[in-house]
């Protein structure tokens, strides 16, 4: 393809992506099945501008405020993540000329909301409770595309082993710090090419995610609900963790998401996992259960703010608006989910979100109605579970992990006891 058609389809896709009313990725998605004529390499391109745009929104939008032509094809030129000799190509004297004045500009000389990037709503609370030099190391994280984390089936064969496929296959897989399941990989192999992940040796899952269901920590036999399954990737590191016994209730609203869940169940080899439709969290089925589980795992809906390095248009498309309606649906489920749990049982409560408000503070909340719930310490229940380095992990109590210190996602975590 011609540099300036490639330049200008990336302008277009910047146009459609900036209007923030859909998720990035099935705009990105929708816009590839519509040219279908792109190549692998385009496609790259062509997303991978599209995400550095997100992820720099303030400050490219600032830059491309000088220059000629239209907004988004300063845009895209900005945040072309193509070959740049490739984007000459494309480009007229005037638009070289101007682009090496701007790439020229001291990033450390402009505004500091055009080096966070981030709205000042979600920039405040996070300063405030980091401090100025942890801000700008989770600014800088954050802005970074995340490692891709895969979680090993213990049911199918040992990490040390699923390594050694990887290193065959001409992958270099290395062991994650924390889970004990997890290996991580540099670059993006083309997983669905091989055996070990189509034969559900492997699945995808961040490492901070495997650490919520260390946390959980199901055992043989025990009857367990994961309240919030969506497409299951919670759902599938406990059924493993249960070692395919007992009976695993995968619960959602989401016909749509449980029914995403299907082929991964059918890859991991689990006989022990019963996915559920409920109609909202005091469906019928939650009262007949009430009382007889030994562990739930309540992976409630949330701004997914700690997931900004692969969903940057999510700090664009939340509002404090948006957080408060969340708080209510986090308060509501996590009250009809702990009705489930026996005296002696684990209820989690978990989010990916960065934001104390949707964290401790529903966490306070229900500790503070709920006596007849003790609350568990996190790093002795994930040294438990074999976590190395249990104790880095945790705050006040609770699993914290953050991008900048820890590698993960940002997610949030606290494990209670029923006592009676
Ligand atoms: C953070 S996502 C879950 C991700 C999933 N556990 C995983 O590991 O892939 C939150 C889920 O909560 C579901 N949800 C929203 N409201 C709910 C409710 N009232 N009861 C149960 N699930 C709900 C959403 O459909 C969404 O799938």
């Amino acid at each position: 393809m011609h540099p300036n058609a490639l330049l200008e389809l990336s302008a277009e896709l910047i146009a459609e992506v900036n209007q923030l009313d859909a998720p990035a990725d099935s705009t990105v998605s929708a816009f590839f099945r519509q040219h279908k004529n792109l190549g692998q390499r385009e496609r790259a391109c062509l997303a991978e501008t599209v995400y550095a745009l997100l992820r720099e929104r303030i400050k490219f939008q600032n830059l491309a405020q000088s220059g000629t032509g239209s907004m988004h094809r300063r845009l895209a030129m900005l945040a072309w993540r193509g070959n740049a000799a490739f984007l000459r190509g494309a480009l007229s004297p005037a638009e070289v000329h101007w682009l090496e004045q701007v790439q020229a500009i001291d990033p450390m000389s402009l505004a500091s909301k055009m080096r966070h990037n981030m709205p000042e709503w979600l920039a405040e609370p996070l300063l405030a409770r980091l401090g100025d030099e942890e801000f700008w190391q989770l600014a800088t994280a954050l802005n970074e595309a995340a490692p891709l984390d895969l979680r090993v089936n213990a049911l199918k064969l040992k990490r040390e082993e699923a390594q050694a496929q990887f290193k065959a296959a001409g992958i270099e897989a290395v062991p994650t710090p924390y889970s004990p399941l997890g290996l991580r990989i540099d670059g993006k192999p083309a997983l669905h090419k091989l055996e070990l992940f189509t034969n559900g040796g492997v699945e995808v899952q961040d490492e901070g995610s495997q650490l919520l269901a260390l946390l959980l920590a199901p055992k043989r036999g025990e009857m367990v609900v994961d309240f919030c399954a969506g497409a299951g990737g919670k759902t599938l590191a406990l059924g493993a963790a249960m070692r395919n016994t007992g009976r695993l209730y995968a619960f959602d609203v989401s016909g749509h998401r449980l029914t995403a869940m299907k082929p991964r169940l059918a890859r991991s080899g689990l006989s022990n996992v019963y996915p559920a439709q409920i109609a909202h969290e005091r469906d019928d089925r939650i009262k007949r259960l009430a009382g007889k589980i030994d562990r739930v795992l309540v992976d409630a809906p949330c701004s997914g703010l700690g997931t900004l390095r692969r969903n940057p248009d999510l700090k664009w498309r939340q509002s404090p608006k948006g957080v408060a309606e969340l708080q209510d649906k986090q308060r509501a489920i996590l009250a009809s989910a702990a009705r489930l749990v026996k005296p002696g049982g684990r209820l989690v409560y978990a989010t990916c979100s960065l934001l104390d408000a949707e964290n401790e503070v529903i966490a306070a909340e229900f500790t503070a109605a709920h006596p007849e719930f003790k609350t568990l310490d996190a790093a002795e229940c994930l040294a438990k579970s074999q976590v190395e380095g249990a104790e880095g992990l945790t705050e006040a109590g609770a699993l914290r992990l953050w991008p900048h210190r820890h590698a993960t996602d940002g997610f949030f975590a606290v494990a209670w006891e029923r006592l009676a």
